[in-house]
């Protein structure tokens, strides 16, 4: 028998996870979700969602993304960076909702304060190619991420592109903590589940990246 964790991570034949990964599955339960999002539209009110183009190319990518706390990360031709305004409004980020200060404070109690949380909005049809999270000045604390909406088909991947892969599924609510051995580990969303979540309409998805950017 599977049991629950090896089934939501698919890991029956696969190596465990790396150390610092950490899947907390329904940590925000309905009414949490909805605070949320509720302070994440005031967020992209004060701060509209902008279409970030691959360095270089300019292809556009398929999410939508915004930003909240003292730097967001953006991507235009010149390249991934992190900046403390918004590229188009040219305003300042809003500050981060206090309930996500206080999830990292629970899970990260040893790293300094996030520096950025950065807000992707997934449509139905988009995704996110296999990647790292680099582009920090420091690695010392770990990324933490929270979904909101339609269920992602998540892909965690090792610290090298070419190890090997494992799938398991992000429903809204879930919180993910890549740290340790994982901060670096590659990932990506390869789909969203149709008609998983009524929370975003549209079976939209919401994921909200908090990052510690600058040595503490
Ligand atoms: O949407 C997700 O779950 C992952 C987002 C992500 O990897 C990123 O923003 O760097
Ligand atoms: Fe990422």
């Amino acid at each position: 028998m599977q049991d629950d964790q090896s089934q939501r991570t698919g890991s029956r034949s696969a190596a465990s996870p790396p150390a610092g990964f950490r899947l907390l599955p329904g940590r925000f339960d309905r009414a949490m979700q909805q605070a949320l999002l509720e302070e994440i539209r005031a967020v992209v009110a004060a701060a509209p969602l902008f279409t970030p183009v691959m360095p270089r190319t300019g292809t556009p990518f398929s999410v939508r993304m915004t930003n909240c706390g003292p730097l967001g990360w953006v991507s235009d031709r010149t390249g991934y960076r992190y900046q403390p305004e918004h590229p188009v409004t040219g305003q300042p980020w809003p500050a981060m909702p206090q309930r996500l200060l206080d999830l990292w404070q629970e899970l990260a109690p040893d790293a300094p304060p996030p520096e950025a949380c950065l807000v992707n909005f997934y449509a139905p049809k988009a995704r996110m190619g296999l990647h790292q999270d680099k582009d920090e000045a420091t690695f010392e604390a770990p990324v933490v991420s929270v979904s909101l909406g339609a269920t992602a088909l998540f892909r965690l991947g090792g610290r090298s592109r070419k190890d090997p892969t494992r799938s398991f599924r992000l429903a809204s609510g879930d919180v993910l903590v890549l740290g340790g051995e994982a901060r670096l580990a590659h990932h990506g969303v390869d789909r969203l589940l149709p008609g998983t979540s009524t929370l975003v309409r549209d079976d939209g998805r919401i994921n909200l990246t908090l990052r510690r950017v600058t040595p503490g």
